[in-house]
Protein backbone atom coordinates (compact mmCIF):
# COMPACT_ATOMS: atom_id res chain seq x y z
CA UNK A 1 0.00 0.00 0.00
CA UNK A 2 1.48 3.48 -0.90
CA UNK A 3 1.56 6.13 1.91
CA UNK A 4 1.84 9.23 2.68
CA UNK A 5 2.46 11.95 5.84
CA UNK A 6 0.73 14.71 6.54
CA UNK A 7 2.95 17.50 8.47
CA UNK A 8 0.15 19.95 9.73
CA UNK A 9 -1.68 21.76 12.44
CA UNK A 10 -4.59 20.16 14.63
CA UNK A 11 -8.01 21.16 13.94
CA UNK A 12 -10.03 20.02 16.95
CA UNK A 13 -13.35 20.76 14.82
CA UNK A 14 -12.01 17.77 12.36
CA UNK A 15 -12.91 19.94 9.06
CA UNK A 16 -8.89 21.02 8.28
CA UNK A 17 -5.85 20.53 9.17
CA UNK A 18 -4.22 16.74 10.67
CA UNK A 19 -7.98 15.58 10.60
CA UNK A 20 -9.26 16.75 6.67
CA UNK A 21 -5.98 15.56 5.70
CA UNK A 22 -6.10 11.96 7.25
CA UNK A 23 -9.55 11.57 6.16
CA UNK A 24 -8.69 12.69 2.77
CA UNK A 25 -6.10 10.40 2.21
CA UNK A 26 -7.84 7.56 3.80
CA UNK A 27 -10.47 8.31 1.45
CA UNK A 28 -7.87 8.20 -1.80
CA UNK A 29 -6.58 4.64 -1.04
CA UNK A 30 -3.23 5.60 0.97
CA UNK A 31 -2.07 5.22 4.23
CA UNK A 32 -1.89 8.38 6.14
CA UNK A 33 0.70 9.66 8.72
CA UNK A 34 1.17 12.58 10.76
CA UNK A 35 3.86 14.92 12.35
CA UNK A 36 2.03 17.36 13.76
CA UNK A 37 3.01 20.92 14.21
CA UNK A 38 0.67 22.54 16.19
CA UNK A 39 -2.80 21.55 18.54
CA UNK A 40 -5.33 24.43 17.34
CA UNK A 41 -8.59 24.78 19.51
CA UNK A 42 -10.72 26.01 16.63
CA UNK A 43 -14.37 24.98 15.24
CA UNK A 44 -16.85 26.32 12.04
CA UNK A 45 -16.64 29.73 13.50
CA UNK A 46 -12.78 30.01 14.55
CA UNK A 47 -9.70 29.49 16.37
CA UNK A 48 -9.46 30.53 19.75
CA UNK A 49 -5.92 29.21 20.25
CA UNK A 50 -2.86 27.55 19.23
CA UNK A 51 -0.55 25.83 20.74
CA UNK A 52 3.19 24.66 18.86
CA UNK A 53 5.21 21.74 19.30
CA UNK A 54 8.71 22.28 19.95
CA UNK A 55 11.18 21.81 16.77
CA UNK A 56 12.34 18.96 18.56
CA UNK A 57 9.48 17.31 19.04
CA UNK A 58 8.02 17.63 15.53
CA UNK A 59 11.58 16.63 14.19
CA UNK A 60 11.18 13.65 16.42
CA UNK A 61 8.06 12.81 15.05
CA UNK A 62 9.82 12.78 11.31
CA UNK A 63 12.36 10.77 12.11
CA UNK A 64 10.09 8.37 13.69
CA UNK A 65 7.94 8.09 10.29
CA UNK A 66 10.80 8.02 8.37
CA UNK A 67 13.12 5.29 9.86
CA UNK A 68 9.81 3.01 9.97
CA UNK A 69 7.26 3.38 6.97
CA UNK A 70 8.95 5.80 4.28
CA UNK A 71 6.35 8.34 2.81
CA UNK A 72 5.45 8.03 -0.84
CA UNK A 73 4.66 11.83 -0.84
CA UNK A 74 4.60 14.60 1.69
CA UNK A 75 1.93 16.91 2.32
CA UNK A 76 2.89 20.23 4.71
CA UNK A 77 -0.02 22.20 5.99
CA UNK A 78 -0.06 24.54 8.85
CA UNK A 79 3.48 25.73 9.64
CA UNK A 80 3.30 28.84 12.22
CA UNK A 81 6.85 29.60 12.99
CA UNK A 82 10.17 30.14 11.09
CA UNK A 83 12.15 27.73 13.32
CA UNK A 84 9.41 25.09 12.51
CA UNK A 85 9.84 25.61 9.26
CA UNK A 86 13.21 25.37 9.17
CA UNK A 87 13.16 21.51 11.42
CA UNK A 88 11.04 20.52 8.20
CA UNK A 89 13.44 21.53 5.66
CA UNK A 90 16.14 20.08 7.47
CA UNK A 91 14.29 16.65 8.26
CA UNK A 92 12.92 16.45 4.78
CA UNK A 93 16.30 16.72 2.87
CA UNK A 94 18.37 14.48 5.34
CA UNK A 95 15.59 11.77 4.40
CA UNK A 96 15.51 13.03 0.40
CA UNK A 97 11.85 13.08 0.83
CA UNK A 98 9.76 12.74 -2.67
CA UNK A 99 6.70 14.55 -4.17
CA UNK A 100 6.31 17.81 -1.30
CA UNK A 101 3.00 19.19 -1.98
CA UNK A 102 3.37 22.60 -0.02
CA UNK A 103 0.34 24.17 0.91
CA UNK A 104 1.56 27.65 2.71
CA UNK A 105 -1.72 27.90 4.78
CA UNK A 106 -1.46 31.51 6.84
CA UNK A 107 -5.11 32.55 7.42
CA UNK A 108 -7.67 29.79 7.96
CA UNK A 109 -11.07 30.49 6.06
CA UNK A 110 -12.71 32.01 9.49
CA UNK A 111 -9.91 34.90 8.99
CA UNK A 112 -7.76 33.63 11.64
CA UNK A 113 -4.24 34.19 11.04
CA UNK A 114 -2.44 31.05 11.00
CA UNK A 115 1.35 32.01 10.69
CA UNK A 116 3.73 34.28 12.02
CA UNK A 117 5.33 37.07 9.60
CA UNK A 118 9.03 35.81 10.04
CA UNK A 119 7.56 32.61 9.32
CA UNK A 120 6.54 33.53 5.68
CA UNK A 121 9.79 34.48 5.05
CA UNK A 122 11.45 31.35 5.84
CA UNK A 123 9.03 29.59 3.38
CA UNK A 124 10.06 30.48 0.88
CA UNK A 125 14.13 30.43 1.81
CA UNK A 126 13.90 26.94 3.01
CA UNK A 127 10.91 25.04 1.91
CA UNK A 128 9.37 26.95 -1.51
CA UNK A 129 12.64 25.22 -3.45
CA UNK A 130 12.37 21.38 -2.08
CA UNK A 131 8.71 21.22 -2.81
CA UNK A 132 7.17 19.58 -6.11
CA UNK A 133 4.56 21.77 -6.07
CA UNK A 134 3.25 24.78 -4.09
CA UNK A 135 -1.15 25.31 -3.89
CA UNK A 136 -1.61 28.93 -2.67
CA UNK A 137 -5.11 30.40 -2.77
CA UNK A 138 -5.26 34.16 -4.04
CA UNK A 139 -4.20 35.86 -0.81
CA UNK A 140 -1.37 33.75 -0.49
CA UNK A 141 -0.35 34.18 -4.39
CA UNK A 142 -0.42 37.20 -3.64
CA UNK A 143 2.17 37.54 -0.74
CA UNK A 144 4.08 35.09 -2.67
CA UNK A 145 4.52 37.23 -5.74
CA UNK A 146 4.04 40.36 -4.23
CA UNK A 147 2.03 41.69 -6.90
CA UNK A 148 -2.01 42.12 -6.79
CA UNK A 149 -4.45 39.33 -8.02
CA UNK A 150 -7.58 40.92 -9.61
CA UNK A 151 -8.17 38.62 -12.67
CA UNK A 152 -6.79 35.06 -14.54
CA UNK A 153 -4.17 37.16 -16.13
CA UNK A 154 -2.66 38.31 -13.14
CA UNK A 155 -2.85 34.60 -11.88
CA UNK A 156 -0.69 33.28 -14.66
CA UNK A 157 1.98 36.10 -13.92
CA UNK A 158 1.85 35.28 -10.23
CA UNK A 159 2.23 32.03 -10.29
CA UNK A 160 4.94 31.99 -13.02
CA UNK A 161 6.86 34.55 -10.87
CA UNK A 162 6.46 32.74 -7.50
CA UNK A 163 7.37 29.20 -10.11
CA UNK A 164 10.71 30.72 -11.72
CA UNK A 165 11.68 32.69 -8.16
CA UNK A 166 11.23 29.28 -6.35
CA UNK A 167 12.11 26.44 -8.59
CA UNK A 168 8.91 24.81 -7.87
CA UNK A 169 5.25 23.65 -9.89
CA UNK A 170 2.73 26.28 -8.47
CA UNK A 171 -1.08 25.55 -8.14
CA UNK A 172 -2.89 28.79 -8.00
CA UNK A 173 -6.58 27.90 -6.09
CA UNK A 174 -9.40 30.87 -7.53
CA UNK A 175 -11.75 28.91 -5.17
CA UNK A 176 -12.08 32.03 -2.71
CA UNK A 177 -11.75 35.18 -4.86
CA UNK A 178 -12.47 34.63 -8.61
CA UNK A 179 -15.70 33.85 -9.89
CA UNK A 180 -15.53 30.31 -10.95
CA UNK A 181 -13.41 27.65 -9.02
CA UNK A 182 -10.55 27.16 -11.16
CA UNK A 183 -6.93 26.62 -10.79
CA UNK A 184 -3.92 27.04 -12.89
CA UNK A 185 -1.01 25.10 -12.47
CA UNK A 186 2.23 26.42 -13.60
CA UNK A 187 4.81 23.92 -13.75
CA UNK A 188 8.31 23.69 -15.77
CA UNK A 189 7.21 26.77 -18.22
CA UNK A 190 3.96 25.55 -18.88
CA UNK A 191 0.45 26.48 -17.56
CA UNK A 192 -2.66 24.68 -17.88
CA UNK A 193 -5.91 25.75 -16.21
CA UNK A 194 -8.34 23.25 -13.70
CA UNK A 195 -12.19 24.37 -14.49
CA UNK A 196 -14.39 23.67 -12.02
CA UNK A 197 -18.08 24.43 -11.63
CA UNK A 198 -18.30 26.72 -8.37
CA UNK A 199 -20.58 24.81 -6.10
CA UNK A 200 -23.11 26.74 -3.93
CA UNK A 201 -22.03 25.30 -0.71
CA UNK A 202 -20.92 28.10 2.25
CA UNK A 203 -19.46 24.70 4.08
CA UNK A 204 -16.29 25.25 2.49
CA UNK A 205 -13.62 24.77 5.79
CA UNK A 206 -10.81 23.12 5.32
CA UNK A 207 -11.14 22.67 0.98
CA UNK A 208 -7.02 24.12 0.72
CA UNK A 209 -5.96 21.23 2.96
CA UNK A 210 -8.45 18.83 1.31
CA UNK A 211 -7.20 19.86 -2.06
CA UNK A 212 -3.15 19.63 -1.05
CA UNK A 213 -3.97 16.24 0.59
CA UNK A 214 -5.88 14.59 -2.41
CA UNK A 215 -3.06 15.87 -4.57
CA UNK A 216 -0.34 14.19 -2.49
CA UNK A 217 -2.29 10.83 -2.07
CA UNK A 218 -2.39 10.88 -5.89
CA UNK A 219 1.55 11.77 -6.38
CA UNK A 220 1.88 8.68 -3.78
CA UNK A 221 0.23 6.18 -5.95
CA UNK A 222 2.82 6.94 -8.96
CA UNK A 223 0.51 9.37 -10.71
CA UNK A 224 1.75 12.29 -12.43
CA UNK A 225 1.41 15.74 -11.29
CA UNK A 226 -1.07 16.92 -13.86
CA UNK A 227 -3.39 14.30 -13.31
CA UNK A 228 -3.13 14.48 -9.39
CA UNK A 229 -3.86 17.34 -9.71
CA UNK A 230 -7.36 16.52 -11.70
CA UNK A 231 -8.08 13.60 -9.77
CA UNK A 232 -7.88 16.04 -6.57
CA UNK A 233 -9.98 18.80 -8.54
CA UNK A 234 -12.35 15.77 -8.95
CA UNK A 235 -12.42 14.93 -5.13
CA UNK A 236 -12.93 18.48 -4.10
CA UNK A 237 -15.89 18.64 -6.12
CA UNK A 238 -17.89 15.77 -4.91
CA UNK A 239 -16.38 16.19 -0.97
CA UNK A 240 -18.21 20.33 -1.55
CA UNK A 241 -21.29 18.98 -3.92
CA UNK A 242 -22.20 16.32 -0.97
CA UNK A 243 -23.48 19.26 0.94
CA UNK A 244 -22.99 18.48 4.43
CA UNK A 245 -23.75 21.23 6.84
CA UNK A 246 -22.67 20.80 10.30
CA UNK A 247 -21.51 23.99 12.83
CA UNK A 248 -22.89 27.34 13.29
CA UNK A 249 -19.79 29.03 10.76
CA UNK A 250 -18.32 27.82 7.72
CA UNK A 251 -18.48 23.93 7.85
CA UNK A 252 -16.55 20.71 6.99
CA UNK A 253 -17.07 18.86 3.75
CA UNK A 254 -18.16 14.85 3.76
CA UNK A 255 -15.47 12.99 2.81
CA UNK A 256 -17.92 10.16 2.97
CA UNK A 257 -19.17 11.15 0.44
CA UNK A 258 -21.70 8.87 -1.75
CA UNK A 259 -20.80 9.04 -5.37
CA UNK A 260 -22.99 6.39 -6.22
CA UNK A 261 -26.25 7.37 -5.58
CA UNK A 262 -27.14 11.17 -6.04
CA UNK A 263 -23.52 12.90 -6.56
CA UNK A 264 -24.17 13.88 -10.24
CA UNK A 265 -27.42 15.66 -9.56
CA UNK A 266 -26.12 17.46 -6.09
CA UNK A 267 -23.00 18.47 -7.70
CA UNK A 268 -23.49 19.63 -10.97
CA UNK A 269 -20.16 19.09 -12.58
CA UNK A 270 -19.60 17.19 -15.47
CA UNK A 271 -20.50 13.43 -16.47
CA UNK A 272 -16.81 13.18 -17.15
CA UNK A 273 -16.20 14.23 -13.94
CA UNK A 274 -18.25 11.79 -12.26
CA UNK A 275 -16.87 8.85 -14.11
CA UNK A 276 -13.40 9.73 -13.37
CA UNK A 277 -14.61 9.61 -9.33
CA UNK A 278 -16.51 6.83 -9.86
CA UNK A 279 -13.22 4.99 -11.96
CA UNK A 280 -10.97 6.13 -8.75
CA UNK A 281 -13.45 4.58 -6.56
CA UNK A 282 -13.05 1.00 -8.27
CA UNK A 283 -9.51 1.13 -7.58
CA UNK A 284 -9.54 2.18 -3.76
N1 LIG B 1 -17.52 26.83 -3.84
C1 LIG B 1 -16.64 26.06 -4.47
N2 LIG B 1 -17.04 25.22 -5.46
C2 LIG B 1 -16.17 24.42 -6.09
N3 LIG B 1 -14.86 24.36 -5.80
C3 LIG B 1 -14.39 25.18 -4.82
C4 LIG B 1 -15.25 26.07 -4.10
N4 LIG B 1 -14.50 26.73 -3.17
C5 LIG B 1 -13.24 26.28 -3.31
N5 LIG B 1 -13.16 25.37 -4.32
C6 LIG B 1 -11.98 24.63 -4.75
O1 LIG B 1 -11.41 24.07 -3.58
C7 LIG B 1 -9.99 24.04 -3.70
C8 LIG B 1 -9.39 24.80 -2.53
O2 LIG B 1 -9.45 26.18 -2.85
P1 LIG B 1 -9.56 27.40 -1.83
O3 LIG B 1 -9.23 28.64 -2.60
O4 LIG B 1 -10.85 27.35 -1.15
O5 LIG B 1 -8.39 27.02 -0.85
P2 LIG B 1 -7.92 27.69 0.48
O6 LIG B 1 -8.29 29.12 0.51
O7 LIG B 1 -6.47 27.39 0.63
O8 LIG B 1 -8.75 26.88 1.55
P3 LIG B 1 -8.79 27.06 3.14
O9 LIG B 1 -9.96 27.94 3.39
O10 LIG B 1 -8.99 25.69 3.63
O11 LIG B 1 -7.49 27.68 3.56
C9 LIG B 1 -9.69 24.65 -5.06
O12 LIG B 1 -9.58 23.62 -6.03
C10 LIG B 1 -10.89 25.51 -5.34
O13 LIG B 1 -11.06 25.77 -6.72
C1 LIG C 1 -5.01 23.40 11.68
C2 LIG C 1 -5.51 24.15 10.49
N1 LIG C 1 -4.81 24.10 9.34
C3 LIG C 1 -5.25 24.77 8.25
C4 LIG C 1 -6.41 25.53 8.31
C5 LIG C 1 -6.86 26.29 7.06
O1 LIG C 1 -8.09 25.99 6.66
C6 LIG C 1 -7.11 25.56 9.53
N2 LIG C 1 -8.26 26.25 9.69
N3 LIG C 1 -6.64 24.87 10.60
Amino acid sequence: MRTALTIAGSDSSGGAGIQADIKTMITNGVYAMSAITALTAQNTTGVTGIMEVTPDFLGEQMDNVFTDIRPDAVKIGMVSSAALIEKIAEKLKEYQAENIVVDPVMVATSGAKLIQEDAIEALKIHLLPIATVLTPNIPEAEILSGMKIENEEAMIEAAKKISENYHCAVLCKGGHQLNDANDLLYSEGEFRWFYGKRIDNPNTHGTGCTLSSAIASNLAKGYALETSVERAKDYISGALGAMLNLGAGSGPMNHGFDLKSDFIEKCGNSQQTCENVLQRDKEV
